[in-house]
This record gives C-alpha cells, structure tokens and sequence, in this order.
C-alpha cells in the first residue's frame, strides 16, 4: 500500500467544524496530512507523521479540500464571444443564445465534444477543482442529449440531464409535445449516464407545470434532484425545487421572502453563480440574507459558453467576497462543503481521516489569500484521490 505524506502544512483547512479555528472551517496549524489508498489516513502534528513511501513539502503554506464545483455546463461547441461583447456593449442577457450553441453542438462530432469537456475539465482541475458536475442541455434530441451525458460520465460520476434547458426551436410552438419527449424517450436515453435531472425553471424556458412534470419523470427514472430557479426573475423554481426535496436550486437570484423561508426551513442548498452575474453585468444575488436566514450556501462555476465562460472557483470566491459580501471563510466552505452538500456528497469537501484525499496546496499562508489576490494563480499543486496531478 503506496502512501504519501503532505509535510508542513501551515494552515489546513478541514471543514470538520470545532477541529480547530475559524468555526465551520475547523483549521489545524503546523500539521502533516497521511494519504493512503486514495483517501485520508491521518492528520496530526509532523512530528508525530507516520513513515511514508513519498513526501511532499508544503512549506507552510496553506491547504485545503479540493474545490467542489457543482453547477457546470462543458458539453458543447462553439464559442459565444460576439455575444458577450455585445453585453458589455448593453445588450440584455435573455438565455436567447442557448439556442446557438444547440445549433453547433448538434453539429459536433464525438471528438470535438470530448476535446472541449476534456479541455476544460483540466482546465479547472489546475484550478483546484477535484470534482466538477457537468451538465447536458445544449443537445435537446434524444441522440445528443444521450451522447452528451455519455461523453460527461467519462470523466465525471457527477452528471445531469438538463434536456429542458430551453424548447428547441423545432419545438417551438408545440412546447408540451417537447416536453413529453423529454420524459419519455431522452429521459429513457439520458438516464444511463445521469445522477441528476435539471430543468431550467424560468420565463421564456419551462414554467411551473413543465418542470414539475420533468423533475417527477427525473425521479421516477432514479435521478436525483436540482433546479436552474430564479435567475431572471422571481418565479416558483426555488419553491418547486424544495417542494421536490431538490439537492440544490441554483442562482438564486431574485428571492423573495417566501423563498429565503423555504429554502431556511429544508437541506437543499442555495447554490450562487457569481460568474453569471459577472458576464452578464447583472446584479448578484443576495447572499447575506440567505446566510443569514440559515440557508446552506454553496459557490460554483456554472462554466458554459453563453452566461459564465470561467472554470475558476479561485475567481468565485473573489466574486462572492468583494460583490456578494460574503467573509472569505464563508466562501471558501461554499466552494468546498457547500459543494459536497449540494452533491449529497459527504466524502469530498473536508479533509478527515476516510475522507477521499482531493487536496489544493495554495502558493499562500492562508485561505484569505484566495479573496485577497484576485486573479492570481495560487494553486500550487492537487492532488485528486491522493493522486498529484
Ligand atoms: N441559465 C441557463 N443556463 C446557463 C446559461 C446557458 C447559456 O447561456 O448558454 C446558466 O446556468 O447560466
Ligand atoms: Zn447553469
């Protein structure tokens, strides 16, 4: 049995809250990690380390569970830069464009789809990112949402049909028969390669009867739950999203009351997309009252080519600290915890012994420095299931 030993961490954060300092985050100072079989073996001070097959020298440096990014959109082509230029020139964000990349995602081959979602899945995997969801939706028949998913399950457990993310434009005014067709044969198709079922719960997408109808056939089929709600504005997505006991509703952008209470009072997580708002020039959702109200909160990348083209968690933390309000410590648990809870996951997003060993060495003291050197490629080095990458 290979082990490897993380020396000299000065800072480690475990998210095992009341480990060590900084509440929810439990951080361990002057500690040595023990990796073996893939996964967390022990913590402890180095002096007291266990001999091990391989070392590694943190230096003092800060380190953290892998980031759990889990809201991403990376099966599909084409690029959509005109469009963000024209934004930033004050054009409105309306989804309009999901149709565009339908289009040329459609028209992709097998290789062209994998290069991108390889592409980008090591792309964010530099970045610190050790699990990462990935979402269908930009194929919307029944062959390419399923070859979607199956190019998606290659290189992640974590897969969503999101074959309602818009009714494709040879649906366009027959949107119950698109409907019927996603419950029946690409659902039937999807879910071989799925985890979860997403529906994009917004005007100008499915309405309140649409996605109740997908999220129960999503069910019915084994999937689990999460929901694209209230990211244009206000609608019964959150609602309907806790109502159907989902693991997350994401954006959450325009709330109102009733919703904070819902989601307050259930364990599905408020999972915010700061990229969104970022490449949307749109104002960003309000975390402090969730937080405030006792909502988990959890931060991803909501990475595709239209809202949000980043795959950096790095980038969403800075986001949700300077725009958003929230202290970096609440950033960094989202960007972990906050992520494995939105997965139901409790093997990933905290460093404990048994917990799998996806671990981010930072080029800094501490976690701060995630918020407080925006832009910066910090990430000295990962490790995904005790492997260095
Ligand atoms: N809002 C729906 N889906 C994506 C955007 C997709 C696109 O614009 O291509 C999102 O989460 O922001
Ligand atoms: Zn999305």
């Amino acid at each position: 049995m290979s082990s490897l030993l993380v020396d000299d961490i000065g800072e480690l954060v475990t998210n095992v809250a009341g480990a060590g300092e900084g509440g929810p985050l439990g951080i361990r100072r002057r500690v040595a990690l023990l990796v073996e079989e893939g996964r967390v073996a022990w913590i402890g001070p180095s002096r007291d380390a266990p001999a091990a097959d391989r070392r590694i020298d943190a230096g003092g440096a800060a380190v953290l569970p892998g980031f759990v990014d889990s809201h991403a959109h990376l099966v599909f082509a084409g690029d959509r830069a005109a469009e963000f230029a024209a934004r930033m020139a004050g054009e409105p964000y309306t989804g309009g464009g999901i149709r565009t990349t339908v289009g040329a995602t459609r028209a992709a081959s097998d290789e062209e789809l994998r290069a991108t979602v390889r592409r980008l899945r090591a792309e964010a995997m530099r970045q610190g990112s050790t699990t990462m969801e990935i979402k269908s939706g930009y194929g919307l028949t029944v062959a390419d949402e399923a070859r979607s998913l199956r190019i998606a399950a290659e290189v992640s457990t974590e897969t969503t049909f999101l074959g309602a993310h818009v009714v494709p434009a040879e649906y366009a005014d027959r949107p119950d028969d698109y409907v019927g067709l996603v419950c029946g044969p690409m659902l039937a198709a999807a879910a071989p390669y799925a985890r979860w079922v997403d529906v994009f719960c917004e005007r100008g997408a499915f309405d309140a009867d649409h996605t109740r109808a997908i999220l129960t056939c999503g069910q019915a089929a084994g999937l689990g739950v999460r929901v694209h709600a209230n990211q244009l504005g206000p609608g019964p997505g959150v609602r309907l999203g806790v109502e159907l006991g989902a693991a997350s509703v994401d954006h959450c952008t325009h709330l109102d009351d009733a919703d904070v209470d819902v989601l307050a009072g259930s364990p599905t997580v408020a999972t915010l997309l700061p990229g969104a708002e970022f490449s949307t020039r749109s104002p960003y959702p309000d975390a402090r009252r969730l937080l405030d109200a006792g909502v988990t909160v959890a931060l991803a990348t909501d990475c595709n080519p239209g809202s949000s083209y980043t795959s950096s968690m790095p980038f969403c933390i800075a986001l949700a600290v300077r725009e958003m309000r929230m202290t970096p410590a609440e950033a960094v648990w989202a960007a972990t915890a906050g992520g494995a809870r939105a997965l139901r996951r409790d093997d990933i997003g905290v460093l404990t012994p048994g917990a799998r060993a996806d671990v981010v060495i930072l080029d800094a003291p501490s976690h701060l420095h995630l918020a407080y050197r925006p832009g910066v490629p910090l990430i000295r080095q990962v490790l995904h299931n005790g492997v260095p990458q």
